[in-house]
């Protein structure tokens, strides 16, 4: 059950950040790596996608589109993990946690890097993640067959990262554009394994050695 309400008692706990969040979900996963990195601490608010929570008329209000991840900071609701990650950092001017919270930065300083990551992150946010969504596989499920789903997706994250690793090549730090934390590609990583149950095996050539 989610509790909509700003607070959940007493002044301290309403200021404290809350994020809607699925476990599964790799969107929200993003997010969830930004605030550990940044130290900050957080309400997490479960939103069951499966029981379709996300369509509740008081989650809608939060976001009209139904989909986690939301973050709630005081009077502020920012949902997409884009705007609560990226945008501040493409905008000098706009938000989110980078500009309120600019402790560990989330991004590579290069510019070149900034632009892959960037790449990377978009690769993963519009052109992989959508169409593994459950509101796509059930559409699937239902319109094509249940035994289309699974190689649909096997498409979609095979082709995403056929491009990823030809972009990525070369870059590599500690994470795939340097030391800064791979907060697309890793939760991406993770449900594709986890989920979908792929091979995820990452070809030695993306990694110059010592530094798998
Ligand atoms: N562009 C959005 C996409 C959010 C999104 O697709 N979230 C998924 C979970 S990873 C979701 O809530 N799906 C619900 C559904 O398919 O009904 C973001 O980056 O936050």
């Amino acid at each position: 059950m989610i509790d909509y309400e700003a607070s959940g008692g007493g002044v301290e706990e309403s200021k404290k950040l809350k994020l809607y969040s699925y476990w599964r979900s790799s969107c929200s996963c993003r997010v969830r790596i930004a605030l550990n990195l940044k130290g900050l601490d957080y309400e997490y608010k479960a939103v069951n996608l499966v029981k379709g929570e996300q369509f509740s008329p008081e989650y809608l209000k939060l976001n009209p589109i139904g989909y986690v991840p939301v973050l709630v900071d005081g009077d502020i609701v920012v949902a997409d993990s884009f705007a609560i990650l990226m945008a501040s950092i493409a905008c000098s001017s706009s938000l989110y946690l980078e500009e309120k919270y600019p402790q560990h930065p989330l991004l590579p300083q290069d510019l070149q890097k900034r632009a892959i990551n960037y790449q990377a992150a978009n690769i993963v946010s519009s052109s992989i993640q959508p169409f593994q969504n459950l509101a796509v596989l059930k559409y699937i499920g239902e319109k094509v067959g249940p035994d289309e789903r699974l190689p649909w997706v096997k498409y979609c994250i095979g082709n995403g990262f056929a491009a990823l690793e030809k972009l990525l090549k070369g870059y590599a730090g500690k994470y795939a554009t340097g030391d800064e934390a791979d907060l697309f590609l890793a939760p991406q990583i993770n449900v594709a394994i986890k989920m979908f149950k792929l091979d995820m095996v990452v070809p030695s050539s993306l990694f110059p050695p010592g530094k798998k």
